[in-house]
């Protein structure tokens, strides 16, 4: 199976078209004022009119209210929402928007029992645990709390970078992988070079995996 690849926290038209060139299946926009990545509703559409047709566009809220979402799908051409906060699952599904929930992942977090909450989200977005953060931390946590069968897809998040995220697909086998911080050169600042390293790293081990007898 393909291992999707979404790189998250884009600020910037420029990167966003070089990430969408390399190959990434997803672009994310953080719609969080306290994120250093947060973009305004101007910024998010001049991000996404530079992207070629097929890159879905994910937009992140934490704890926003209702009105703050709707007022993003009205002005962006969104493909997905993620919530990275408390959000009810009731509150998610209101949208009638395809939409992943972010979990912070501790031990003690239980996992399937968020997957079964929110069941009708495209995936679940496991993401480290952080003190006072939501996410964009650059910190990994421990891959062997993540259940071997889950009832949602899910997608590996939290500190990957181009050398680590090897190690992370061939262990967990996600169905896709979110990366941020791993892929930069500051906040919010893409780096070409770090997400063809990361896209790359990302296809040489898929490969490997489909190259073992009985795949
Ligand atoms: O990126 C942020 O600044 C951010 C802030 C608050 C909530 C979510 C945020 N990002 C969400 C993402 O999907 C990140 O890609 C994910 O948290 C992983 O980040 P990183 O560990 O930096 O790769």
């Amino acid at each position: 199976m393909t291992v999707r690849i979404k790189i998250c926290g884009f600020t910037r038209p420029e990167d966003a078209l070089v990430a969408a060139n390399l190959g990434a299946d997803a672009i994310g926009l953080v719609f969080y004022d306290k994120s250093p990545r947060h973009v305004t509703i101007a910024q998010a559409q001049a991000i996404i009119a530079a992207l070629p047709p097929f890159v879905s566009v994910v937009a992140l809220f934490v704890n926003a209210s209702r009105e703050e979402v709707e007022q993003v799908l009205a002005q962006c051409a969104i493909d997905v929402l993620q919530f990275h906060g408390e959000e009810s699952p009731a509150f998610c599904r209101s949208f009638q928007r395809p939409y992943l929930k972010a979990v912070r992942v501790q031990p003690g977090t239980d996992l399937q029992t968020l997957a079964a909450q929110y069941h009708d989200a495209r995936g679940l977005l496991t993401d480290a645990f952080v003190e006072g953060a939501h996410g964009g931390t650059g910190k990994t946590f421990d891959w062997t709390l993540i259940p071997p069968q889950l009832s949602l897809p899910l997608i590996l998040s939290g500190g990957l970078d181009e050398h680590n995220v090897v190690d992370a697909v061939a262990r967990v086998s996600p169905a896709a992988v979110d990366v941020s911080s791993g892929v930069e050169s500051g906040k919010g600042i893409k780096s070409p070079q770090r997400m063809a390293s990361f896209i790359a790293a990302v296809r040489a081990v898929q490969k490997d995996i489909s190259k073992k007898p009985g795949f």
